[in-house]
């Protein structure tokens, strides 16, 4: 090749790269341009289908409301403030992207909840990063999906089944409150709830879903370490706009250290799940050979794993691995709210904290040993009233969303157009004025069932409503009325203080995460009763 042909060629060569680029670029600006204009009209189509809706004030016609919505106290107090401005719904944007229609009163909330699930879809802004987590689980999947897992897993919740829980119930509340008797005996009597109930919660969940004792509440599991690691990422993640896109999600560290946390979780699940299929696919015979699995109450996996439907199809075992890991995220952290604020709401009003534990006395009278039993758990009526208003007071859940395959009526002639997200304000139903007396105030008597009547239906949803209610409400009342129960036997509890915030005792901000949590934690002071 002579220079000039060699020149020539690289330069025709650079001239094809450039125009490629160009090409490339051209392709790429049109596909921006075209995406950039489908979001425009997407937006204009909402912003009018949603004008029914009053519209609070909005940072701009493009961003509307982002960063405006805080998972702090303060966003509590704002959605106070929209439920007395706006009484029952407003309409809501995050830029161009989410439209949605918030919701508060219950004559709204209800049609929603009550709709058929066949029309009902989970939204992917608060869902979809959960997926890599739980797969195609109960709480994520929509449809036929859903409803066929729904009838496989509803047995799981059986009364026959619950009843074996209750005893797992009061051994992880017995090493928690031995934990709690040697900080006592050493002068710690100032005590972060949160820490020590979740490891609770986890270690009971553990054990009735999987008969797996992690030990976790006494030395660390890398199993418990990691769900709590993958919860903790999923709120960062839900408050950072530009993680809710895969591609750049997980190019982070964040991204890098749930997909580690993941693989942990997954390697646990799929173990339990692969060991046990083999356990009862054992000829029967031969079952006598492992006494273990003859001795030990049939937990979750166990039932799952028998569960046919009715063409005698039962979950496969990735599906089954999915259902495990919704139970330990959607359990834990839930219960262990709920636990902790209606330990909070007894420690600041010592009258009905006296009241229960008089309750639990009378119901103790007489045995040996401090055991709840599943029939002792109808036998504590005013106990059951204040956790129910604690449920109402600081509903662990603060709001559930949706979207649905079809326009929805609500009353007073408003539509929710399909497509767009509702979300459904839990805490705001729940200190509705209009619905509640004096809404911020702890008073259980308002679940006295002489009380009850006047009570709007769809005003008290601490687990939600509707088809897809939780699946796993009884469970938690169980597990709730053991605990605080066993609690009130053993402890007087006083409000704490945080050593954080220096506050005065009681005091605390309000911390709405996945479950409504505590600024810092929530501080109890513990003063050790009688033993047994
Ligand atoms: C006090 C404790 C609990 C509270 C406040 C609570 C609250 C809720 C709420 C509000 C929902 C609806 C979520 C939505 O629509 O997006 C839900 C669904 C669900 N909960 Fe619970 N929950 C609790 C305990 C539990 C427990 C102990 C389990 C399992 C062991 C559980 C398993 C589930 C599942 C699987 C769903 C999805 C149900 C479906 O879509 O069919 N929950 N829960």
């Amino acid at each position: 090749m002579s220079l000039l042909q060699g020149v020539l060629s690289q330069v025709l060569s650079w001239t094809g790269l450039c125009q490629v680029l160009l090409v490339v670029g051209k392709g790429l600006g049109a596909v921006v341009a075209a995406w950039t204009v489908k979001l425009l009209v997407r937006h204009a189509w909402y912003t009018h289908r949603l004008s029914c809706f009053s519209k609070p004030h909005a940072n701009s016609w493009l961003l509307g409301h982002l960063g405006q919505m805080q998972s702090t106290e303060e966003g509590l107090l704002q959605v106070d403030d929209l439920v007395q401005k706006y009484t029952h719904s407003c309409s809501w944007f995050l830029g161009p992207f989410y439209h949605l229609v918030r919701l508060f009163h219950p004559d709204y909330v209800k049609p929603l909840l009550m709709a058929p699930a066949s029309i009902t879809m989970k939204d992917e802004l608060i869902y979809g990063h959960l997926r890599p987590w739980l797969g195609q689980s109960l709480l994520i999947s929509n449809g036929e999906e859903w409803s066929r897992k729904r009838r496989l897993l509803t047995p799981a919740f059986h009364f026959d089944i619950l009843k074996n829980y209750v005893a797992k119930f009061n051994t992880s509340t017995n090493t928690m409150h031995d934990k709690w008797r040697g900080l006592v005996a050493t002068g710690q009597t100032n005590i972060e709830m949160f820490d020590h109930v979740t490891l609770m919660t986890l270690d009971s969940l553990l054990q009735c879903a999987f008969s797996y004792n992690s030990n976790c509440q006494q030395s660390s599991s890398e199993y418990v370490l990691a769900i709590v690691e993958l919860s903790d990422l999923i709120i960062d993640r839900r408050q950072k706009i530009l993680h809710h896109w895969d591609w750049i999600y997980w190019k982070t560290q964040q991204g890098k250290r749930f997909k580690k946390a993941l693989s942990i979780v997954h390697r646990f699940t799929r173990e339990v799940v692969q060991k046990r299929r083999a356990l009862i696919s054992q000829p029967r015979e031969t079952e006598t050979d492992f006494p273990e699995a003859q001795k030990r109450k049939k937990d979750f996996v166990d039932i799952i794993l028998l569960s046919k439907d009715e063409d005698g199809q039962g979950l496969t075992d990735e599906e089954i691995q999915a259902e495990a890991n919704t139970f330990m995220l959607a359990g834990h952290d839930t219960t262990a709210s709920a636990i902790c604020w209606t330990l909070y709401n007894l420690a600041r009003h010592e009258d009905y904290q006296e009241k229960c534990r008089q309750e639990v006395m009378d119901l103790m009278e007489g045995r040996d040993k401090h055991q709840i039993e599943w029939e002792d758990l109808s036998s504590l009526p005013f106990t059951t009233m204040c956790i129910r208003e604690s449920l109402r007071l600081h509903s662990p859940v603060q709001a559930v969303t949706r979207k649905y395959t079809q326009d929805m009526a609500l009353p007073e002639d408003r539509t929710v157009p399909k497509g767009a997200i509702c979300l459904v304000s839990i805490y705001g139903t729940h200190h509705h004025p209009a619905v509640w007396t004096d809404p911020h105030e702890f008073n259980p008597l308002r679940f006295d069932p002489a009380n009850a009547e006047g009570q709007a239906p769809h005003a008290f949803i601490p687990f939600s409503s509707g088809p897809r209610n939780c699946i796993g409400q009884k469970f938690a009342l169980a597990e709730l009325r053991v605990v605080v129960a066993l609690t009130l036997l053993r402890f007087r509890l006083t409000p704490g203080v945080n050593p954080e915030l220096g506050s005065s005792p009681g005091e605390v901000r309000r911390l709405p995460q996945l479950v409504l949590r505590a600024e810092g934690g929530l501080w109890l002071q513990l003063e050790k009763l009688q033993d047994e």
